[in-house]
């Protein structure tokens, strides 16, 4: 038989087993009926020449990324344009625009069908949305439309297309991401309830304009953080190699307005990943946390910020240390006790998923904590191994105002006068002063580069006196204070030593522990 005679045989049956089921749907009740067309769907994906394919959005309890590269790759203005003019002109198109997004989105309207052609092959794409069926009970609510896209491919072809074509869509889509320049900031609210679409993240376009170029900072350090994400990103096979979970742990700290979020922002446009600005206040507790923390995507940056007044340390106030950090207590780690529903999240609860076994849940996650009081922080958080990279973002030193005046002022600093120039680096560190504070300074200057500087020059020395004056009124302070006290604790020894009716119980040491952990505290 010819190849020809056989497709027409192939179709005629197709199209039979087609009228059969039309017939079985009004003849027979509706049981029997259902298992005819069980029977008879499954006959015709035999003889069919196609094999089709279901990507759904929701894919048990995740959100199917597949889902979402498809539905991007479909949209991008390009490959609808071509599809379009290559053959389906009655394709249906559906338009969007996103609050905040500068373009326009195409997507396949309801239940309708567009071809693509890859590598020669055509593939016919159709989006299928059908309403959910009413359920009496469900652990979770669902969403009230089931949404998918179905590949319809020829038999032949399927090989082609699981080994290249989805791997292209995936590719494909997240460089018309980048490209677009569409970055999302998630964020949570309180009361984590799974909401129609199974997401409990908020989301908005993200367009900070901070980049490593605009960021002060030393520019050593600047490029060692740079080459740290660029081989984090690329360190798939290493990751996978070592065992180790693919995902690293940032921990940024220093004065406020010295730039940790806008490194946060830089990094995320160097890369091109999502923020998820996690807010602790607002979770409930670590069960809440680990379904947050499991819908996020990968390819993401999950910031903590101010984590030393997200997560209650003071729980451990029983473990506080003479030196004054806290203690690590293994109770709390395991998250014993404190899981129960209506207690809070714990650092546990946190840690178990920066590097616990929820690590690996998903891949290619960043975790950023901030904070301004590094001091304060729990030595679980701080112990090597848990978050890789300990960066200080401190007050602006030479090399970062440079970076500041080229920003702000268009100035490099060949033009800039030799002596302003030497006066600033003369100052600048002494002068303790942040980049959001120079940055203030050359903004509401920003017309008149000159004023600007002479400016800038001005507060740096106006700075460095006033912090001489009060270093020198804190030493005074310091010896007056010492001298008091010394004259007080003088007192104190010999009023006790008098009243005390155990009057050698110290010398034995018999000192309570309480108010030993006074005096240390006085
Ligand atoms: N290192 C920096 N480089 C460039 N601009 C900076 C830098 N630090 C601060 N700025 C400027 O100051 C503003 C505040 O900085 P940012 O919010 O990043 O500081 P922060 O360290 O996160 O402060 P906080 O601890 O209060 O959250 C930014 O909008 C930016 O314009
Ligand atoms: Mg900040």
């Amino acid at each position: 038989m010819k190849m020809s005679d056989y497709w027409t045989t192939m179709a005629s049956l197709v199209g039979m087993l087609a009228f059969c089921q039309t017939i079985l749907q009004l003849v027979f009740p509706p049981e029997l009926r259902l298992a005819f067309l069980h029977v008879l769907t499954r006959l015709r994906h035999v003889f069919s020449s196609h094999t089709y394919f279901d990507i759904t959005e929701i894919d048990g309890v995740n959100t199917n990324e597949l889902y979402n590269a498809v539905q991007l790759y479909l949209s991008s203005s390009v490959t609808v344009n071509g599809a379009v003019s290559s053959r389906n002109n009655n394709t249906r198109l559906s338009l969007t625009r996103v609050p905040n997004s500068s373009s326009v989105t195409f997507g396949l309207s309801n239940n309708d069908r567009i071809t693509d052609v890859f590598n020669g092959v055509t593939v016919l794409w159709e989006h299928v949305v059908v309403q959910r069926q009413v359920q009496s009970f469900s652990w979770r609510p669902m969403p009230e439309e089931k949404r998918g896209f179905t590949l319809q491919i020829n038999k032949r072809d399927k090989d082609l297309v699981l080994d290249s074509y989805l791997d292209y869509i995936v590719g494909k889509s997240e460089e018309i991401r980048r490209r677009n320049e569409e970055r999302l900031l998630y964020t949570n609210s309180r009361g984590v309830s799974l909401d129609v679409r199974s997401h409990p993240w908020d989301s908005v376009r993200f367009k900070h304009p901070s980049t490593f170029d605009t960021l002060a900072m030393d520019p050593e350090k600047k490029k060692r953080i740079m080459e740290d994400l660029r081989e984090f990103a690329s360190g798939q096979g290493f990751y996978q190699k070592t065992g180790r979970a693919w995902k690293r742990g940032y921990l940024l700290y220093g004065p406020p307005g010295t730039g940790k979020s806008s490194l946060i922002a830089a990094m995320a446009n160097y890369l091109g990943y999502d923020i998820y600005d996690l807010e602790l206040t607002e979770v409930q507790n670590n069960s809440e946390l680990r379904k947050l923390l499991m819908k996020t995507s990968s390819k993401s940056i999950i910031v903590i910020e101010d984590i030393d007044c997200s997560i209650n340390l003071t729980k451990r106030g029983k473990n506080k240390k003479k030196n004054g950090s806290y203690e690590y207590d293994p109770g709390l780690i395991n998250g014993s006790g404190l899981d129960e529903p209506g207690s809070s999240v714990t650092l546990s609860g946190l840690l178990n998923f920066t590097d616990g076994l929820w690590s690996c849940c998903g891949s290619e996650k960043i975790f950023v904590f901030t904070t301004n009081h590094i001091d304060k922080l729990d030595s679980a958080l701080l112990r090597s191994g848990r978050m890789d990279m300990h960066i200080h973002m401190g007050f602006c030193k030479f090399p970062a105002l440079k970076i500041l005046l080229k920003n702000y002022l268009r100035l490099e600093e060949d033009e800039i006068d030799g002596v302003v120039l030497e006066e600033m680096e003369g100052c600048v560190e002494e002068a303790e002063i942040t980049p959001a504070d120079v940055s203030e300074v050359l903004i509401s200057n920003r017309s008149d580069a000159e004023k600007a500087v002479r400016e800038l020059v001005c507060v740096l020395k106006e700075r460095v006196v006033k912090r001489r004056k009060n270093v020198g009124l804190k030493k005074v302070t310091k010896e007056e204070g010492e001298e008091e006290e010394e004259e007080e604790a003088e007192e104190e020894q010999e009023k006790r030593a008098l009243d005390s009716p155990n009057r050698n119980r110290e010398d034995f040491g018999f000192q309570d522990e309480e108010d030993k952990e006074e005096e240390n505290e006085k």
